[in-house]
């Protein structure tokens, strides 16, 4: 494919508070400022299914909210090719990293080879995407920036929660080739500068 007629699909992923809902609307309307034609998405996504997602995900198990976020990532997919072939720049806001790292800590005592399964069922939901930001921040830090302090409930088992899934993304990132690894304890302009320093070519 003629690479000018096409946009650039990139990704950013990292636990709950490492910064990247601020980070991709920056980077979305620097790009814009530049005259890039930019979608800013999210997920779970803006879909009925991402409603169900963000209404309903405590009322079911592990097992359906996995194959409702994939079933969301499926369709998501669809629109994010349209906006790619109509040669826009599409900025989300999680992907496939999520699933991998959130729904494999929740799931790995719970189904058999959980990891592979995981990656398996993505396959016909996604796409691969031209780079994928993980944004790395200690649970300890990310905690504190979304106010989860000392001595409110629940605190513990939502630390010992964003370390699995910290860890979870250090192994998506090991494995696959499309993610740049960013220091998101460095000051809002260090990271946006870093991530700018990482894009793909215009
Ligand atoms: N580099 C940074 N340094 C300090 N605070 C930050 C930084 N980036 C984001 N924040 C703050 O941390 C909080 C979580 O950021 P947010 O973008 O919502 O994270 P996420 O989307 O990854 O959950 C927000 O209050 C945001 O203003
Ligand atoms: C896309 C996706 C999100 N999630 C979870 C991670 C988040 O805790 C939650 C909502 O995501 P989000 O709205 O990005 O929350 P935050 O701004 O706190 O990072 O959905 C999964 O567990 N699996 C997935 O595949």
């Amino acid at each position: 494919m003629n690479s000018a007629a096409k946009g650039r699909f990139i990704v950013f992923e990292g636990i709950d508070g490492a910064g990247k809902s601020e980070l991709s609307r920056r980077l979305s309307e620097y790009l814009a400022s530049l005259g890039i034609d930019t979608v800013l998405t999210a997920e779970p996504s803006n879909s009925w299914i991402g409603d169900v997602l963000r209404t309903e995900s405590k009322t079911t198990g592990p097992v359906a909210n996995t194959l409702f976020y994939v079933a969301d990532r499926a369709e998501h997919t669809s629109q994010i090719k349209k906006w790619l072939n109509s040669g826009r720049w599409v900025l989300c806001d999680r992907y496939v990293g999520s699933t991998l790292a959130y729904q494999g800590a929740l799931l790995s005592d719970k189904v058999e080879n959980a990891w592979n399964w995981l990656k398996e069922i993505n396959r016909p939901a996604a796409i691969s995407p031209d780079v994928t930001f993980l944004l790395k921040i200690s649970p300890e830090e990310a905690m504190n920036r979304l106010n989860l302090r000392a001595g409110i409930p629940g605190r513990f088992e939502k630390f010992n929660f964003l370390k699995k899934v910290s860890d979870n993304y250090d192994l998506v990132a090991f494995e696959d080739s499309s993610y740049v690894i960013v220091d998101a304890s460095m000051s809002r302009d260090d990271v946006f500068s870093y991530v700018l320093s990482r894009l793909p070519e215009i």
